[in-house]
């Protein structure tokens, strides 16, 4: 787990004490009246002015700031101007605008073109220009997305879980996590509806300046790029193995076919890159909904199995899986480099519903992994037809209960396949009965289908951090588009093929950036952007998202600190980072 990953808490810990970091909004009353330095209009304002339209005001009176999130409708984006510091725009006088412009402009101006889709669905939606960035998403599409998103390599490493605290102890915690993570959405749904923007990084501006948008941007970035790594090296390390089985080889071979490495290459340039290259989330739907279905597939199969495989299995004759194990690498024992068959307890074959062991400490980073989605909520909401906080809202709770029950169920089976004996990579697991077996092989490419079209969605929140971070107030650019995606892709790659065992790190980062993700960051935006004289600090959902904050940080030093202990006394687990 790459220190890297910890570089997020300092940040966080600078902007949290950047405690006279104020959001603010500022009208441009007169978009004639450019301060100097300031942005260009938006060619939407370009347009009305032709047109003689007066410009729209998203909020030029103080007095309409507090109906904001009472409204469903997302603000005039680019009417809003952050401040990281200042009052209201009604309070600044014309020659305190000049000296604020530089920041501020900046913001708003990348804000601008990806929010014009924003713009209010009323009177003048005809008459508005709408760029493709106009929100065509459909609910169904949105929800496969969304879906998409959540679903990734954590399902594979759920039926340990189970393994290790027993059904109903983690059915309790599945539930938890499930719950937990729909009020984090709603949390940072709530403070993208009051200030009209959606992105997690400008959420982040908006609370703590600068040092917010990092924390934010930076968290996205390595918890994604960890998710893709993942996802990445089961490509690498399943598909010369199906590849084996379909040609009937006992052993492996020297083709370049048969080799994880240019095959990883293959897939990325040949899949991953093109769906990555589309300008919009939305475009994926189709992809997700496909990936969704391979996933069904590995439930129904997992189930079935279920019901073909005996326990206790009979005794392995030598080394069965042979030559397919020794390529085998666990996604969770990177820095080992080897599969480590975990036997929690081995050669029961009854099920139990409460288990606590060393391992049980895991459960909860897993289940965390799994839920992830929360770097996709606002980029899925922004391009949402017709987006409202409640439909929003919506799509993401129809989303993480399908996964909780797809989840549930494939933990379930999962473990009552093997009880003690599952390993903390499902799929490995059932190499022990037969690798060649055909309904395994058709899983494997089911599994290895779904985690390759999950890449370009979880790519995308990643691009849009750097873009955040390095290209801010820069207008959409094809060739910056593709190149981040290239840079991004060859990076994972090269991190997946020459340096495996670093990615043990991304336990690590898992322990960092995913409470930070999931709790940390919602809570403490939404408690600084949700203005005090509408929910002052002692209100009942300030104290319930300060609570939630410092579940993540007990989270997160749980977390981090059973990876430190493991990797003291030579364990292997590192932290569910699947
Ligand atoms: N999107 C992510 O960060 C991880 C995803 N929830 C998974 O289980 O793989």
């Amino acid at each position: 787990m790459v220190a890297v990953a910890v570089s997020a808490m300092p940040i966080l810990a600078t902007s949290a004490s950047g405690s006279n970091l104020r959001p603010m909004l500022v009208t441009v009353s007169n978009p004639r009246h450019r301060p100097p330095g300031a942005a260009r209009p938006s060619p939407q304002q370009r347009h009305r002015r032709r047109r003689g339209q007066r410009p729209r005001r998203a909020h030029s009176e103080p007095s309409s700031f507090p109906t904001m999130d009472t409204t469903d409708v997302p603000l005039q984006a680019e009417m809003v101007e952050l401040v990281p510091n200042g009052k209201h725009a009604a309070m600044l006088t014309a020659s305190a605008i000049p000296s604020l412009t530089g920041d501020r402009f900046e913001e708003n101006q990348s804000g601008v073109a990806e929010m014009e889709e924003f713009l209010p669905h009323g009177a003048e939606k005809k008459q508005t220009h709408f760029t493709d960035f106009e929100g065509k998403t459909s609910f169904g599409m949105s929800v496969f997305n969304l879906s998409n998103a959540i679903m990734g390599s954590g399902i594979l490493g759920l039926a340990y879980a189970m393994a290790n605290t027993g059904i109903i102890l983690f059915l309790f915690l599945l539930t938890a996590v499930a719950l937990l993570s729909s009020y984090s959405i709603h949390l940072l749904l709530k403070s993208s509806g009051i200030v009209g923007i959606r992105a997690y990084e400008q959420l982040g501006y908006r609370a703590f300046g600068t040092p917010g948008k990092m924390a934010a941007a930076i968290a996205i970035t390595l918890q994604n790029i960890g998710a893709m790594s993942s996802y990445l090296y089961i490509v690498k390390s399943e598909v010369p193995l199906v590849i084996q089985t379909f040609l009937n080889l006992e052993e492996k071979t020297t083709d370049w076919y048969m080799n994880g490495n240019y095959l990883v290459i293959l897939v990325s340039i040949t899949v991953i890159l093109p769906l990555a290259l589309m300008k919009q989330l939305g475009y994926l739907g189709y992809a997700s909904g496909f990936s969704l279905s391979c996933m069904g597939f590995f439930l129904i199969s997992v189930i079935y199995k279920k019901f073909q495989i005996p326990c206790p299995l009979p005794e392995q004759e030598g080394n069965l899986t042979g030559s397919l194990n020794a390529t085998l690498v666990s996604t969770s024992d990177y820095q080992n480099g080897y599969t480590v068959l975990q036997t929690p307890e081995q050669g029961a074959c009854t099920p139990s519903f409460f288990t606590l062991n060393s391992q049980t400490a895991y459960t909860i980073p897993i289940m965390a992994f799994a839920f992830v989605c929360h770097p996709e909520v606002l980029p899925i909401y922004t391009e949402l037809k017709d987006p409202s906080k409640k439909k929003m809202q919506c799509i993401s709770n129809i989303s993480i209960a399908v996964m909780y029950l797809m989840y549930f169920l494939a933990a379930l089976f999962g473990y009552l396949t093997f009880y003690g004996r599952v390993e903390s990579e499902l799929l490995h697991t059932y190499n022990k009965v037969d690798p060649f077996d055909v309904l395994i092989l058709c899983v494997r490419v089911a599994v290895l289908t779904a985690v390759t079209l999950t890449v370009p969605i979880v790519l995308f929140p990643v691009r849009r951090a750097i873009q955040q971070m390095l290209f801010q107030g820069k207008d959409f650019s094809w060739i910056r588009h593709v190149a981040i995606a290239v840079v991004l892709l060859t990076f994972i790659n090269l991190l997946v093929i020459f340096a495996p065992s670093i990615l043990g790190i991304f336990g690590l980062i898992g322990a960092t950036s995913a409470p930070c993700l999931i709790f940390i960051f919602p809570a403490i935006f939404y408690i600084r952007i949700m203005p005090k004289d509408k929910e002052p600090l002692r209100s009942t959902p300030k104290i319930l998202a300060a609570c939630f904050a410092l579940l993540g940080v007990l989270f997160m030093i749980m977390s981090l600190s059973f990876i430190i202990i493991d990797w003291a006394t030579g364990g292997g687990k590192s932290g569910g980072s699947h």
